[in-house]
């Protein structure tokens, strides 16, 4: 198996064309890269795992309590299957959101474990997404930059204004039971929205596959680089900047060794209509989809991956 050698961008990096320059190249040939110096400590990152793996340790009949409603909340082994064409019974990984507290109508959707349980869970799960949320949008100005659009341009078409931002902590479990068929820890997709910030706990199993149309498919291991971001780019960029910018296929294979992870899904805001950017089409290169509304197109994704659109 090969492994990708992916750019690095450094998020503070006074250079900020420099910057967007390696990212427009990163996002034309890969969609994938990794992201540095990118504000987030790495003690609040480890209390993150450490709180995850507390959660994810309790018996299952107190994790149900907290399944999940209006895509947030709790996701049991199995239940999800991001590849629908997949032969496996079900995507051998657990799950957990976390949505956007912006205003309090979004805030009083999410779930949180008994503070008896766990004391330290929301506050831990709220900074983080504080975080990462301040440092994707730092990273979507980067993004205009390398579209040569202004820098502010997602924020004046409204996109990062209250975007649905999710938070999703991941365990993919170590042990898995005898079975005959092929098992994922996540099975073969692309991710919905603008931008991808993900961390691991190091343990290998990402991997990517460049060309979605070329069979057989070939796949390429993602190494861990320790304190960056894995940032992918995803479908509704793709559709922004008319397939452009590469919403990579990618999945998650088992390795025997328990692998945590937590992905910051940056989606525009549910009102952004995400149509073709004019500096990506031309006569020769019409636009290849059609204009869509952001939340309408996120709500059919998560009906097609839960078989309910909430
Ligand atoms: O856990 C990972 O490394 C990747 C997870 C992922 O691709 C997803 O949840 O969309
Ligand atoms: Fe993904």
């Amino acid at each position: 198996m090969v492994a990708l050698k992916l750019p690095v961008i450094d998020l503070s990096a006074s250079d900020c064309i420099s910057s967007a320059n390696s990212i427009r190249q990163a996002c034309i040939e890969c969609g994938f890269f990794y992201l540095v110096n990118h504000g987030v400590e790495q003690e609040l990152l480890a209390q993150v795992f450490h709180e995850s793996r507390n959660f994810f340790s309790l018996p299952l009949e107190d994790k149900s309590q907290l399944t999940r409603k209006h895509y947030r909340g709790y996701t049991a082994l199995f239940v999800e299957k991001l590849d629908p064409d997949s032969s496996s019974t079900g995507d051998s990984k657990e799950s957990y959101y976390i949505g956007s507290f912006e205003d309090v109508t979004q805030s009083n959707l999410n779930q949180w474990p008994s503070e008896d349980i766990l004391p330290s869970w929301r506050p831990t799960m709220e900074s983080y997404y504080r975080k990462v949320l301040s440092a994707g949008k730092r990273l979507i100005s980067l993004i205009a930059l390398a579209l040569n659009l202004d820098e502010d341009f997602f924020e004046k078409v409204g996109a990062l204004r209250n975007p649905t931002a999710l938070l999703r902590l991941l365990h993919y479990p170590g042990q898995l039971g005898s079975s005959d068929q092929e098992i994922y820890g996540a099975s073969a997709h692309s991710d919905y929205g603008m931008v991808t910030l993900l961390a691991s706990n190091g343990v290998p199993g990402l991997q990517v596959c460049r060309e979605k149309s070329k069979q057989p498919r070939v796949w390429e291991d993602v190494p861990h680089i320790d304190g960056a971001f894995i940032v992918n780019i995803g479908d509704l960029m793709e559709r922004w900047t008319n397939c452009l910018f590469r919403s990579t296929l990618h999945r998650v294979m088992p390795t025997g060794q328990e692998r945590y992870s937590v992905a910051f899904f940056l989606e525009p805001n549910e009102d952004t209509v995400v149509e073709c950017l004019a500096s990506c089409c031309n006569e020769s290169s019409p636009p290849r989809f059609p204009p869509v509304r952001s939340g309408d197109y996120l709500k059919e994704r998560f009906r097609l991956t839960y078989g309910s659109s909430d």
